[in-house]
C-alpha cells in the first residue's frame, strides 16, 4: 500500500536531513502512528506520501504507483486516493459546512446527483448530521475537525493520513475523534496519523513508528508512546531522549 525504500530528503539550505534513509511498508488497512518529537520529520513523511514533496534519494511506492514516475499533471488523479486532515482543520471560513464537503467534490468534476448523496452521506458518518447549513465559525473545534474529516473521506479514500488531528482539541472531544478515524479504518482505510498525544497513541496500542532525527528508530505493532527499552539501548538513544 504506502512503500518507502531508503528514502532521504533533504531540504534546501538546511544541511540536517528530515528524512534519513527511511525504510518502512505499511500494509492495506492497518492503523499507523507516527510519533516523534518536533521537526523529528512526520509531516515530511505525510507530504512524500501525497507527493507534495519530492525524495533526495530513494523511492517510494503508494498503492502499487511509483511516485518518482507520475508526472505533474497526473498527481490530482494520484491524490484522489488520499484523504488529509490537519491540526487546524482548514476549512472554508465563507462556505456552509455541507459547501466545505461538496467543494472537494466539485473541483474533481463530481456530478451535483453524486454531491447530494455523497455529502449528507459524510455528514452522517462523522455525526454532523442537520449541520450542513451552518458556517465553520458556527461550530465547536471538534466539529470542525468532524467536517474536515467528511471533507477527507468523502471521495472514499484508500488512505487517510492525518496531521495532529486532535492537536487544537481537549482530551474529550479529541477521543470523539479517535472513536470516528478507528470506525474509518475499520471501514477498510489505511489511517496515518502523526501525533504527539502520549494518551491517545497508549490508549489504542496500534502500530507505532517513531522517528528521531529523520530516522526510524522504533517500529512496534501494539506499540505505546514511548517503550520502555533496555537500559543498553536507551543509552544508545540518548541522545534522541533528550531532545523529546
Ligand atoms: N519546507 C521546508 N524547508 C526547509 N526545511 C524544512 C521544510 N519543512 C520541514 N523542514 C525541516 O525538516 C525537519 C523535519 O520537519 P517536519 O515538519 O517534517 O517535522 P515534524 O516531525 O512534522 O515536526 P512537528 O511535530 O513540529 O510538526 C525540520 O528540521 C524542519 O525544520
Amino acid at each position: 500500500m504506502i512503500r518507502f525504500d531508503e528514502v532521504t530528503k533533504v531540504y534546501r539550505g538546511n544541511a540536517r536531513p528530515a528524512l534519513n534513509a527511511v525504510d518502512l511498508e505499511i500494509l492495506a488497512g492497518e492503523f499507523v502512528f507516527l510519533v516523534g518529537a518536533s521537526g523529528s520529520g512526520k509531516s515530511s513523511f505525510l507530504r512524500l506520501v501525497l507527493k507534495e514533496e519530492r525524495p533526495s534519494s530513494g523511492a517510494i511506492h503508494v498503492l502499487g504507483q511509483d511516485l518518482g514516475r507520475i508526472s505533474s499533471r497526473k498527481v490530482p488523479y494520484f491524490r484522489r486516493n488520499l484523504g488529509v486532515v490537519f491540526q487546524d482543520f482548514r476549512l472554508l471560513p465563507n462556505k456552509t459546512v455541507f459547501d466545505n464537503v461538496a467543494f472537494s467534490l466539485q473541483v474533481i468534476g463530481k456530478s451535483k446527483g453524486f454531491i447530494h448523496e455523497a455529502v449528507p452521506d459524510a455528514l452522517a458518518t462523522v455525526g454532523l448530521d442537520g449541520k450542513g447549513g451552518r458556517y465553520p465559525h458556527e461550530l465547536s473545534g471538534g466539529e470542525q475537525q468532524r467536517v474536515a474529516i467528511a471533507r477527507a473521506v468523502v471521495n472514499k479514500p484508500s488512505i487517510l493520513l492525518a496531521d495532529e488531528p486532535t492537536g487544537n482539541l481537549d482530551p474529550t472531544t479529541s477521543d470523539g475523534i479517535m472513536t470516528l478515524l478507528q470506525r474509518i479504518n475499520a471501514n477498510g482505510t489505511t489511517v496515518i496519523m502523526a501525533t504527539h498525544d502520549v494518551g491517545i497513541v497508549d490508549r489504542l496500542q496500534r502500530r507505532v513508528v517513531e522517528l528521531v532525527n529523520g530516522r526510524i528508530i522504533r517500529d512496534e505493532r501494539g506499540g505505546s508512546y514511548t517503550q520502555a527499552v533496555p537500559l543498553v539501548q536507551q543509552q544508545s538513544f540518548g541522545s534522541a531522549e533528550a531532545t523529546r
